[in-house]
């Protein structure tokens, strides 16, 4: 459960939060560690006072088989806390991982501005933070006030001497995080940037190649790609610099320690075994520190992963599972339908409205660009920037849980939008398959003779993004994807743009099935040849119903419009919204 007011929690901090057991277990395991860290010390004090001086053999076996007990018990702790560690990562991995997958999913319909290609980086990064030596200093730390504690026991000089040193690398360390943050953080945004680019750029190496665009586009991706050199370069010169003073000042304490340890044995205040030993504690009190410097960087990037990830799981928050409903029956109305789109001062679709009965088929017909496409998202409910209401079953379509309501709907967009893999995980749309329901998919779009063809049938191997198959047979594929699974509402944008005669009449037969069974069917098309299977016509034109009602009724006000049109010497009229002559 969220915490509310003052501790409120994010989602992302509660599933951090729901390790702490795991870390004060690494808490417990890092105490023994460190307090047993001291063994060696003392060992050598033992060593150099004592048995030295006293030359006993009984001592030295003793000494030597207490301490060899405490290095095993400090191996044990020092592994276990890491195995924790490491189990914790994989369990936050387990428990985020499909959060992170579903809202990076949203995020790139919404567009809202989170970094989507970045979550799962964010995520690992997170992970191994989490997980790795940043974390494990951080338990160390604390320790370090012992070992300088020992320090001022041993001689008071050398804890200052201690102290000093802590605030110089600590100094460092915050100079670091002062100065590097920034230029980091561009460095790496300007090299996803320019990567991102290419791969946009990749995608359509065909077109690329067959017109010699290479040679133009080069440029604008060496522009990205030099800033993000710059921007490292920069970054990196920064980093080294403070990294090369890290290192001066630990070699600096660690032959100074000795030194002043020498001193003051010269002195007389300190004994040999006690310069060994203060040298050895020295280190081990700034270690942590130092190891702090060292992770400051991956503590700045998971610290900057961790409000990457928060935002986009805050923008994209779970969806309730107790909003689960009735299977829907399909009738759909839509209510003043406004979409938007950045960038765009006017909206593309501007108020629609109308209402199709469960079980009727609606062709939607309009010029290009007079919004069609977008009507289809929009009724799929997968438009960002919308306002008015799209309802199926009288309930708002965005706010049904997509996982519950997906197998009820089928949408085959108008670029198809095929996955590697075989055609029968494409038309099981990639969950479990069930050969019946695909078989019976494949049959409903009329290619199940076809898939026999292929010489692996429905296991035949499709390519990216099908790449592998016809343009007609994608098309097939993705109709056969669409009505998978019996859904109740299906939308299909222009799914005879690829198809021959023989193809058609496939569809055509899809959607009387389809119909038979009582889906409601939208069917978006240039093509007036399939307007026999429509029981409603639904004309958009510049983003605005231009007709709508039973497919006689509207045909007939065309017919009347055009024939009032071609009377007098006038242009054709726009009322058939870019459409062919209607057919008598
Ligand atoms: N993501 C988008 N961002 C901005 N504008 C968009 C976006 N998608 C579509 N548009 C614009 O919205 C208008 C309608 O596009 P849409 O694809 O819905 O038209 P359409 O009627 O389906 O056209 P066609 O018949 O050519 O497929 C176009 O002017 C297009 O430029």
């Amino acid at each position: 459960m969220k915490k509310t007011g003052f501790f409120h929690r994010s989602e992302l901090t509660e599933a951090l939060w729901a390790f702490r057991r795991e870390f004060i277990v690494v808490g417990i395991f890092s105490m023994v560690a460190n307090v047993l860290m001291l063994a060696p010390t003392m060992y050598m004090l033992q060593i150099f006072d004592r048995v030295m001086m006293s030359r006993s053999d009984l001592t030295l076996i003793a000494m030597s088989l207490i301490t060899l007990f405490f290095f095993v018990v400090m191996a044990f702790s020092e592994w276990m806390r890491s195995r924790v560690l490491v189990q914790a990562g994989l369990r936050l991995d387990g428990v985020l991982g499909a959060r992170v997958f579903n809202a990076s999913f949203e995020a790139r319909l919404t567009q809202s501005g989170a970094s989507v290609a970045r979550a799962f980086g964010d995520l690992i990064q997170i992970r191994q933070f989490v997980t790795g030596n940043g974390t494990l200093a951080f338990f160390d730390l604390p320790w370090a006030p012992i070992y300088l504690a020992v320090l001022f026991f041993l001689h008071p000089v050398l804890g200052y001497a201690a102290l000093v040193f802590a605030v110089l690398q600590g100094a460092l360390a915050w100079f670091g995080h002062r100065h590097t943050v920034a230029p980091a953080e561009e460095a790496s945004k300007a090299a996803s940037e320019s990567g991102a680019y290419l791969q946009s750029k990749l995608r359509n190496a065909e077109v690329l190649e067959s017109m010699g665009m290479v040679h133009n586009l080069r440029p604008h991706w060496q522009a990205r790609h030099d800033k993000a050199l710059e921007m490292n370069g920069r970054a990196q010169a920064l980093i080294h610099r403070i990294t090369a003073w890290s290192k001066f000042i630990r070699y600096s304490q660690q032959s100074l320690a000795l030194g002043l340890g020498a001193l003051l044995v010269i002195d007389g205040q300190l004994s040999p075994g006690g310069m060994i030993a203060a040298n050895v504690l020295m280190g081990k009190a700034l270690a942590p520190i130092d190891t702090l410097v060292g992770t400051w960087r991956s503590f700045i990037g998971a610290r900057s992963a961790f409000e990457r990830l928060e935002t986009l799981l805050q923008l994209h928050p779970e969806r309730d599972p107790s909003l689960s409903r009735v299977a829907p029956q399909g009738a759909v109305t839509v209510r003043d339908l406004v979409a938007s789109a950045p960038g765009r001062a006017q909206p593309i679709l501007k108020g629609v409205s109308t209402a199709v009965p469960a079980g009727t088929v609606t062709v939607v017909l309009g010029p290009s660009g007079s919004g069609k496409s977008t009507l289809a998202r929009c009724l799929m409910g997968i438009w960002p920037g919308v306002s008015g209401e799209v309802l199926l079953d009288g309930l708002p379509i965005d706010g049904w849980d997509r996982m519950e309501l997906g197998p009820h709907l089928g949408y085959l967009p108008q670029d198809i939008e095929l996955f590697e893999g075989s055609i029968a995980e494409n038309i099981a749309r990639f969950g479990e398959v069930d050969a019946e329901k695909v078989i019976a998919a494949a049959r409903s779009a009329g290619l199940h003779e076809m898939i026999l063809r292929f010489p692996k049938g429905y296991d035949t191997p499709i390519g990216e993004a099908g790449n592998l198959l016809s343009g007609g047979q994608r098309q097939r594929v993705g109709l056969a994807r669409a009505v998978y699974g019996d859904p109740v509402l299906v939308v299909l944008d222009e799914p005879n743009a690829n198809l021959d005669d023989v193809g058609e009449a496939a569809l055509v037969s899809t959607v009387q099935q389809l119909k038979a069974r009582g889906c409601t069917v939208f069917l978006i098309t240039h093509r007036p040849g399939i307007l026999g299977v429509a029981d409603r016509l639904l004309i958009l034109q510049d983003g605005m119903v231009q007709a709508d009602g039973p497919r006689d009724a509207v045909l007939n006000a065309l017919r009347a419009a055009q024939s009032a049109a071609q009377s007098p010497p006038s242009p054709p009229p726009a009322a058939a919204g870019g459409l062919q002559p209607i057919p008598a």
